[in-house]
């Protein structure tokens, strides 16, 4: 396998071309050009994210040396098709500054712009999700909503990518292309599923948020009031609890703040817990890891099967693979996950982006639409629309 020679992070997105692969994580970035070998769809029906990650390193049994890399993004629902591939070539970089590009100018304008549901529709779903949050059947979900987006020409992925580096460079920015090979995944997500590495463990989950403000003041204010909001910390208690409950098992020790700190974006404030543990196992992969903890409170619910039940009953589209997981993993198993939201499926011109807010029984249906609102600004960002 060739490998690319080493280039400053400004050449690295230059020289991706639409149908390769991108994972810009804090410590790490990563361009990957062509697939060596890929997990076809009936390979993947009736196996968990890890056995399809085991068949996967089977069907490619050379080694590569530090490259010996996988890319993937896993849906929502381990019934629904995963993409999963051994580049061609691999090019790696630890990231540094990046100078912004001119988005307005180079990306191409909206045509049609559609909602699904439409924001009515969307607080009447977060009435009917409270409404059964009070009747005891769960005690949080998460609803999202789609906004679909025709432009009058195809869309620079390339540009959207180095837009969305520049303006959350210390996230998780992605550009994978998806199994159907027509569309390409691409967001720039706050968070951290797993990060395995050797015998140890780090977990971020966020749950809890507030809009980032124009003013100075304003947003301190918010994110004052996020950091002592009755409402939210209960929704983050629920995630963190529930990693906790199922991480244990793994872990000889795990460290778990007693209280979330807040942590921003350039669109929202997020109430978030570091977690970090010791495995037993150090055999254990960042996937296995991966699985054990997904879908999480912070993006499907409490209990995890009544909640995906219900997202799934008011939901008016098919997540796939909105708030599944996006990253790499090595063949020793150690890797990096991160969980697909503040994301896109885009493919040519057509454009879906995704945002979903936590139901608690306090929640506020124009609050929780506003807040989906507020993280689409994400991608709608990078597309030079907001
Ligand atoms: C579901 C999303 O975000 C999730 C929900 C959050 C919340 O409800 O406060 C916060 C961060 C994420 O875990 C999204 O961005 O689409």
């Amino acid at each position: 396998m060739a490998t690319l020679q080493e280039k400053s992070i400004n050449e690295i997105t230059d020289l991706y071309n639409e149908g390769d692969s991108f994972i810009g994580f804090p410590m790490q970035h990563i361009l990957a050009k062509g697939k060596e070998v890929e997990l076809h769809r009936e390979e993947q029906e009736g196996k968990t994210f890890s056995e399809r990650v085991d068949l996967l390193w089977q069907k490619c049994p050379r080694t590569y040396g530090h490259h010996d890399l996988m890319i993937g993004a896993f849906p929502l629902n381990q019934k629904d098709e995963s993409t999963l591939f051994i580049p061609k070539e691999v090019m790696m970089e630890k990231p540094f500054t990046r100078t912004r590009y001119q988005a307005g100018s180079r990306l191409s304008l909206p045509n049609k712009v559609k909602f699904h549901p439409q924001p009515q529709e969307y607080m009447m779903m977060v009435e009917k999700a409270v409404a059964r949050i009070k009747n005891a059947e769960l005690k949080k979900v998460v609803l999202g909503r789609l906004m679909q987006i025709e432009f009058s020409k195809d869309v620079n992925i390339r540009y959207v990518l180095q837009n969305l580096l520049a303006d959350n460079e210390d996230k998780f920015n992605f550009a994978v292309p998806l199994l159907d090979e027509k569309s390409t995944l691409i967001g720039s997500s706050p968070e951290l599923l797993i990060k395995k590495v050797g015998g140890k463990v780090i977990t971020n989950p966020l749950a809890g948020s507030r809009p980032r403000m124009a003013n100075e003041e304003d947003d301190k204010k918010m994110a004052e009031e996020l950091s002592c909001s009755e409402k939210d910390l209960y929704e983050h208690r629920l995630v963190v609890e529930a990693i906790e409950r199922n991480l244990k098992p793994y872990c000889k020790t795990l460290t778990v703040p007693a209280q979330p700190s807040v942590i921003s974006t350039k669109t929202m404030w997020h109430l978030s817990t570091r977690i970090e543990g010791e495995l037993y196992d150090e055999g254990v992969s960042s996937v296995q890891l991966a699985e054990s903890i997904h879908p999480t409170p912070a993006i499907c619910g409490t209990p995890a099967v009544e909640a995906y039940q219900l997202l799934n009953e008011l939901e008016p589209y098919n997540r796939h693979y909105f708030t599944g997981m996006v990253g790499y993993s090595t063949r020793n198993g150690d890797g990096e996950w991160a969980i697909s939201i503040r994301c896109a499926e885009l493919s040519q011109r057509q454009m879906k982006l995704f945002a979903g807010a936590g139901i608690v029984a306090q929640s506020v249906p124009q609050e929780e639409c506003d807040e989906t609102a507020a993280k689409l600004k994400t991608m709608l960002s990078a597309l030079g629309i907001e």
